[in-house]
């Protein structure tokens, strides 16, 4: 089976903790993609040459790895230079994801011109173009790009902001693209997976509601406080 036929409709789980959260490390980070793949993930994403080839020891499954870094003057921080596309690689991810935006990248290039360095440099390697909108993920199919992600839509300035996944980013351009289009960014429950699935998306990706869980517990205690004003509210009210 090709790596695409085995994420197909699945469920990626990204392992993720940055130098300022609770769980940077890498030995967390496997033991997080390890506890995915026990629950039936059919890829990890991650981030950093440690990080990357950590999960790869670990797990037996596709790695999409990328390498967050910036760089001053430039927004793009995913992946953003061939020196962190040479790093992913080196610690064995199967697909490596980068910025696919139309912001220029450090060294004043195009996501078209450092695609195209990447497939000179490693034609087999399969390319993740992450993006925060519609024209971003046309342009990425028309580039050549092996798959689309959703990763940055609402994180850049000109995309539309949401506390939701963008299920009409999600349902247009898995109409009009013919690769296959991931839905990744701010799913949080199995509801809004399946829903991703059923817009069209090839598979979905989960992050933060699964792997991190200073983030969980923040979501857990702002509904408990809510719930408890309203209550308190509804109480008062009733005298
Ligand atoms: C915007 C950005 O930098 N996203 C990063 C991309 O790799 C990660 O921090 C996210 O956790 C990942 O995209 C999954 O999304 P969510 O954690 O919302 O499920």
């Amino acid at each position: 089976m090709t790596i695409l036929e085995k994420i197909k409709n699945g469920l990626i789980v990204s392992c993720q903790a940055m130098e300022d959260e609770p769980l940077y490390s890498s030995y967390i980070m496997a033991k997080m993609a390890k506890a995915a793949e026990s629950g039936g993930a059919v890829a990890i994403r991650a981030n950093g040459y440690y990080d990357i080839k950590a999960i790869k020891a670990e797990v037996n499954l596709p790695v999409i790895g990328l390498i967050k870094k910036k760089y001053p003057g430039y927004k793009p921080y995913i992946t953003p230079t061939i020196d962190e596309v040479d790093k992913v690689i080196q610690a064995g991810a199967d697909i490596v994801a980068i910025d696919a935006t139309k912001l220029i990248k450090p060294g004043d290039i195009t996501t078209a011109e450092f695609f195209n360095t990447i497939k000179r440099k490693y034609p087999e390697m399969l390319v993740m173009a992450d993006i925060s909108t519609y024209e971003e993920g046309v342009k990425a199919y028309k580039l050549g790009f092996d798959l689309v992600s959703t990763t940055l839509a609402g994180y850049t300035d000109y995309s539309r902001k949401s506390d939701q996944p963008d299920f009409e980013l999600i349902q247009g351009l898995a109409e009009d693209i013919k690769i296959p289009l991931i839905a990744e960014g701010r799913i949080w429950t199995p509801e809004q997976a399946v829903k991703a699935i059923e817009l069209g998306a090839y598979a979905v990706v989960v992050g933060t509601a699964i792997t991190r869980p200073h983030e969980i517990t923040k979501y857990f205690v702002e509904h408990i406080k809510k719930g408890g004003d309203d209550l308190f509210r509804n109480k008062m009210a009733s005298y």
